[in-house]
């Protein structure tokens, strides 16, 4: 495995974006609805995303309704709930589910075990649930508990731990189906895919776009798959502007020079 520390490489040529949102675009919150991407951020996207025809995606645990919120007013192709939830480039939306049934009892199971443990909290998206407990730290084991229980009861379902929650989401969905899946798909096949998470729910991710050849970056600390690393958000939204400038300035330089090529030519 490569030096984890060191700071990636400005990469030119076609590139592909890929990005986790919690802790990767924007600084984690006491609560998720206290999230939010910086005005100048969410503009920087749109330009590397003009840049790279399109090939800049979402890849998030959070619902593609909150991806779009925090991103508005630009419409990026999203993945959402670990790619239970995906939306092409085309707007074309691929949607992984779990039976209606198993979601109300779910529902109604998580909901009246987390009413016993104050200050944790249930977010429900559909076909996954994550069980926060930021605000309650004494009840990180009562939770994996509860979510081992339930994918004991319904063999549909696995479990995705994450910071200060732990989640419920549909077997065999994870990030890095979904950007393989986008890798399959105009504008991005063919492109060199970069992809930059902070999270256990990233490593997956991590392990698809090392295996197609690209360039790997966790956020933060911890044991990860990715090749390099940036030490927190701020260092992100550094590195996504020296990005951006680089890629600009080798655009401008390849014009030049072709452009000089042709006038030496026509004198
Ligand atoms: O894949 P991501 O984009 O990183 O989303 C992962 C989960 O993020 C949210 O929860 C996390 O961020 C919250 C706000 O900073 C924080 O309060 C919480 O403790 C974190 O677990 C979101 O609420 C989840 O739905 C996402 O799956």
């Amino acid at each position: 495995m490569a030096e984890v520390s060191s700071v990636p490489p400005l990469l030119s040529g076609n590139l592909a974006f890929f990005f986790d949102l919690d802790g990767t675009l924007a600084e984690i919150k006491p609560h998720p609805d206290q999230v939010y991407i910086p005005a100048a951020v969410r503009t920087l996207l749109q330009k590397m995303s003009v840049m790279s025809e399109g090939a800049l995606a979402l890849i998030s645990g959070r619902s593609m309704s909150e991806l779009d919120k925090l991103s508005n007013p630009f419409h990026f192709p999203l993945a959402g709930v670990h790619g239970a939830e995906r939306r092409d480039i085309n707007d074309k939306t691929h949607v992984v589910t779990l039976p209606p049934p198993v979601v109300s009892a779910l529902h109604q199971q998580l909901s009246e075990a987390l009413l016993l443990l104050p200050g944790t909290e249930l977010e429900p998206k559909g076909m996954a649930f994550a069980l926060h407990y930021r605000q309650a730290p004494e009840a990180a084991d009562a939770i994996l508990l509860l979510a081992q229980q339930m994918t004991q009861r319904y063999p549909e379902l696995a479990l995705q731990p994450g910071k200060c929650v732990v989640e419920l989401k549909p077997l065999g969905i994870d990030k890095g189906a979904a950007i393989r899946a986008f890798m399959q798909e105009a504008p991005f096949i063919g492109r060199t895919p970069i992809f930059i998470g902070d999270d256990l729910t990233d490593e997956a991710g991590f392990k698809q776009v090392n295996a197609l050849g690209g360039l790997t970056i966790k956020v933060g600390m911890g044991e990860t798959l990715a090749n390099y690393r940036l030490a927190n958000v701020r260092m992100v939204y550094h590195w996504l502007g020296k990005l951006t400038q680089h890629i600009e300035q080798q655009k401008s330089d390849i014009l030049r020079g072709e452009g000089y090529e042709s006038l030496s030519r026509s004198l």
